[in-house]
């Protein structure tokens, strides 16, 4: 039997050598005698039937009967009283049990009277059948009694309903199925079915089987399993093993009551199962009775020729049964002309294929749908973000590397002030750097001497302010201001000197090397600021001197270093600064007196309208603005040492201390710039990985380049113009630019103040650069580094440990004091007038309380406003100070404001300075 079952490929042959095609065959009947039992022996019966050969069975004894009768039946195999039930097994139960392995599916009856051997028989071939698969099998087991569908394992169950499925046939509803382990499990649950099974004494049989039981093993496999192809459809076989109940004669058990009853079930199926067998055996045609007991409606797909099928029929040799022998052996005869046309289960394999091939393709129709949805478009843009990740990544490398470097610089300029342990002002640095910057009252000379590199900025802020004398303001309007904030903002009263302290460097002096020291000492020169902040406080200090209209009492102790504002040597300086220190517990009640000093004038000036009760508003401790917000612990040190060093003059030992400190310093530093490298270590991983996936071009830089910069700039253009005629042009470009520049920088700056919760006095400071002048551009230019490398610091997540150099970051709550200390100044520097109508500007109730505090607090809140911007600048520098009689606001935020030629030499430090000096 050749040829190829589709889905499953040519030469399906099961393994034990046959072909699994469809095939039409006749039901497999084998006959077996068991020997006579006890009970017959012991009535001397005899027996009737000999198996003279492997298939014939003849019959015996009486010749009358011989006369009437057949004697000799042939049949598929017929075994006598010696064969063992495993020989029956191989030759007659194990090509039908396991055609169940190649998709077929199977059944063998176990046919016979009672008592004749049946389940002896059956019971063995099960176990045979289990013992030679090497699959999973499912085991499940019924029996039926008194036409009752029992569950054999699940004892407490009860009827078990049949089912008419068009596609299976009749099922048994939910009938468990077991998995089976191994063959100790099989007989365990042979056991179990033994045990539930209805067993019953009658007189032929001690324990008589009173139902039909059928067992079922159940194969679930994949072809490739046993023909070790690859494929992956589903084979799904049954073989049943049908263990009859006997037929049997109620005069010959002499049964009654129940056991008459299930004789008369038991008969009757029979009697149908005959009728079925007879009608199979001669044709398809006309009406079997199939539905007539439950035994053949259950075993119908097996009868009607759907599975191969044996039947073992079974039988007493005695001369007693001869009769039910005979019937026996009618029923083997006609059940040997039936044929089967058992199959593979191609109807249910196809149907696995063809839900399997659908499976299939619904994914693939999926995976089509996901592939068009995924545009042309969508994959240039995948590829634009992934670009534009690496573009940000490599920016925040350049940021990061930037800020390596700035730490670094800053690190290498500690490390050379500690090769010179003379040079005290580094030692101030870092004393001030661990103090608070608002603290102090020492002079601005004496800070201007002890650093090296505030003297030089010092001295070119001289320069710019020559150069722009009669236009800066050259005093502060009048008194000390009575907090800390106003000392830091007192100090200079000119933006540009503020600048010029601030950042160094002159512009006017050369972009190459403005350009390359900003760079260099970016963080530097910010850490200058905190210096220059504190020697304002100084300043404020100096301003007791005798010349300053208050606060004299508080420095008695004048140091030297007031006297002297460009002493270049390190040991004046030392003095100063000592001296300077022990000015400073002083200069602080010289604070607190001004404070004093300026309630009474708000009283005095609010008398009228009584505001001053009305209106009662916190008043800020002018020592402790942006102490706590900054250093406070570090204060106390620093004035203890001050303390100690008041009658001393320096000494060598003395001078050990800081650069001890400084040292100090130094480690702490170099904790951020190895962080720094393992950030930047870690960004440059993914970015290298992304660019080789997208083979991108190398990343432009992002970032505003000083280099770029200095080639833009007027200054620079100059430069070039003296070597070509043509490069008019290229100045107006680079101008052009520069104010295309300057615009954008300006607006981030201001974006950043906020964010970096910048003092407004700064801030108002700084905005009076925002005026497009070129030289200005470096200035801007650090502004902008700082505040991005701050806002990283603070915002980003880039940890820079314990930095003290960037000071002028405050926080929300040392913002909102400085705003409650310039509403306190209001009372100073408005009128009652001037103060309505700014309420009035600003939406604020005139008559509301806290009206001063609400307006400040709504300054510079609007980073995005310029015209909130600057009339928030405008109340500022009005409020702390810097602002020349007689001059218009708006002119000093460049409205008319254009810098003059720096043709005035007799411009001096000092005229800068408050009008207390
Ligand atoms: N081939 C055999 N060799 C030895 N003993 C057998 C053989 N066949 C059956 N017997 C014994 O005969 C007795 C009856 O067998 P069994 O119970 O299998 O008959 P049965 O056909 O199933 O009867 P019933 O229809 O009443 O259930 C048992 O004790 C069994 O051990």
């Amino acid at each position: 039997m050749g040829g190829s079952i589709i889905g499953f490929g040519e030469d399906l042959v099961d393994w034990y050598g046959q072909d699994s095609s469809a095939q039409e065959e006749k039901i497999f009947v084998a006959v077996r005698v068991r020997p006579l039992n006890e009970r017959e022996l012991g009535k001397n019966d005899v027996s009737d039937w000999e198996c003279i050969n492997s298939t014939t069975i003849v019959f015996k004894n009486s010749l009358a009967e011989r006369s009437l009768l057949p004697t000799a039946h042939t049949f598929d195999r017929v075994f006598g009283t010696e064969a063992p039930t495993r020989q029956v097994y191989e030759e007659a139960a194990k090509k039908i049990a396991l055609s169940v392995l190649s998709g077929m599916n199977s059944t063998i009856f176990a046919y016979g009277q009672t008592s004749s051997g049946k389940t002896y028989t059956m019971t063995g071939i099960t176990e045979y059948t289990h013992s030679e698969r090497e699959f999973v099998l499912k085991f499940s087991a019924m029996e039926i009694y008194n036409e009752a569908v029992k569950d054999l394992l699940s004892p407490d169950g009860g009827p078990l309903r049949l089912l008419d499925d068009p596609e299976r046939g009749t099922v048994v509803d939910k009938l468990i199925e077991v998995t089976l382990r191994d063959f100790d499990h099989l007989r365990e649950l042979l056991s179990v079915c033994e045990a539930q099974r209805q067993i019953g004494e009658t007189t032929l049989n001690e324990m008589s089987s009173r139902s039909h039981q059928i067992l079922r093993l159940t194969v679930d496999s994949e072809a490739r399993e046993y023909l070790g192809r690859d494929n992956s459809s589903v084979l799904t076989a049954t073989v049943n093993f049908v263990d009859l109940a006997g037929s049997e004669r109620a005069s010959q058990t002499l049964s009654a009551g129940t056991r008459l009853k299930e004789g008369c079930h038991i008969n009757r199926s029979l009697l149908t199962l005959g009728t079925v067998i007879r009608k199979l055996s001669k044709g398809r045609n006309g009406h079997i009775p199939y539905r007539d007991s439950k035994l053949t409606r259950i075993l119908q797909n097996s009868l009607g020729g759907n599975a191969r099928t044996a039947i073992i029929c079974t039988m007493s040799p005695a001369h007693s049964h001869v009769e039910q022998s005979r019937n026996t052996l009618l029923f083997a005869s006609c059940a040997k002309q039936v044929s089967t046309n058992a199959q593979v289960n191609l109807v249910m394999s196809e149907k696995a294929l063809v839900k399997q091939l659908q499976r299939e393709l619904a994914r693939l129709e999926n995976e089509l749908r996901n592939l068009s949805s995924v545009s042309a478009s969508s994959s240039a843009s995948a590829l634009k973000e992934k670009e534009l990740l690496i573009e940000k990544m490599s920016k925040e490398i350049k940021d990061l590397k930037h800020q390596r470097d700035l730490a670094q610089s800053r690190l290498q300029n500690m490390l050379r002030a500690a090769e010179n342990p003379a040079s005290k002002s580094w030692a101030d640095m870092g004393n001030h750097e661990k103090g608070s910057w608002g603290d102090e009252y020492p002079t601005s000379e004496a800070s201007e001497m002890t650093d090296p590199l505030r003297s030089d900025a010092v001295s070119r802020g001289s320069h710019l302010s020559d150069k722009y004398e009669g236009v800066i303001p050259s005093r502060i309007e009048d008194n000390f201001p009575e907090n800390n904030e106003e000392q830091f903002l007192s100090g200079d009263t000119s933006p540009r000197l503020y600048i010029d302290k601030y950042f160094g460097p002159d512009p006017c002096k050369g972009w190459e090397k403005m350009a390359e020291e900003t760079r260099k000492n970016f963080e530097d020169n910010c850490k200058d600021v905190q210096c220059i902040e504190i020697d304002f406080t100084k300043r404020n200090v100096v301003s007791s001197e005798p010349s300053s209209e208050k606060g004299d009492d508080h420095v008695s102790g004048q140091s030297p270093c007031l006297s002297d504002n460009n002493s270049p040597d390190p040991s004046a300086n030392v003095k100063r600064c000592n001296s300077c220190a022990a000015i400073l517990t002083t200069a602080t009640k010289s604070a607190s007196s001004d404070e004093e000093k300026e309630n009474e004038n708000t009283l005095q000036n609010e008398a009228d309208n009584q505001e001053k009760l009305s209106d009662p508003e916190p008043v800020a401790n002018s020592e402790n603005l942006y102490t706590e917000e900054t250093q406070p612990s570090v204060k106390a040190d620093f004035m203890n040492e001050d303390d100690q060093n008041i009658s001393n003059d320096c000494s060598d030992k003395q001078q050990e201390a800081p650069v001890k400190e400084l040292n100090e310093v130094i480690k702490q530093q170099e904790a951020p710039v190895k962080e720094l490298n393992e950030v930047i270590k870690q960004q440059e991983v993914p970015v290298k990985e992304l660019n080789e996936v997208i083979e991108t071009k190398p990343v432009t830089p992002v970032e505003y380049d000083l280099d770029m910069k200095e080639e833009r700039t007027p200054n620079n253009a100059k430069q070039t113009t003296d070597g070509g005629s043509d490069e008019t042009q290229d100045t107006k470009q680079s101008a052009s630019d520069w104010q295309t520049e300057f615009q954008r920088q300006k607006k981030e700056i201001i974006e950043l103040w906020d964010a970096c919760h910048t003092p407004l006095v700064h801030r108002t400071y700084f905005f009076l650069l925002f005026k497009g002048d070129p030289s200005d551009a470096v200035y801007l230019e650090v502004e902008l580094r700082r505040l991005q490398f701050l806002k990283n610091t603070m915002l980003g997540g880039v940890v820079v440990k314990d930095d003290q150099s960037f000071k002028l970051a405050s926080s929300v709550k040392a913002l909102n004091r400085e705003r409650e200390m310039l509403s306190k100044r209001m009372l100073k520097r408005y009128s009652v007038k001037e103060r309505e109508d700014l309420f009035e500007k600003w939406g604020i109730d005139v008559k509301s309380k806290q009206r001063r505090i609400q307006l400040c607090r709504r300054l510079w809140t609007d980073p995005t406003n310029m015209d909130h911007i600057t009339e928030s600048a405008i109340i500022v520098a009005k409020l702390v100070g810097f602002q020349e009689p007689g001059q218009a606001p708006k002119e000093m935020f460049g409205l008319s404001f254009s810098p003059k030629p720096a043709n005035v030499k007799s411009f001096s430090w000092r005229h800068t300075l408050p009008s207390m000096m």
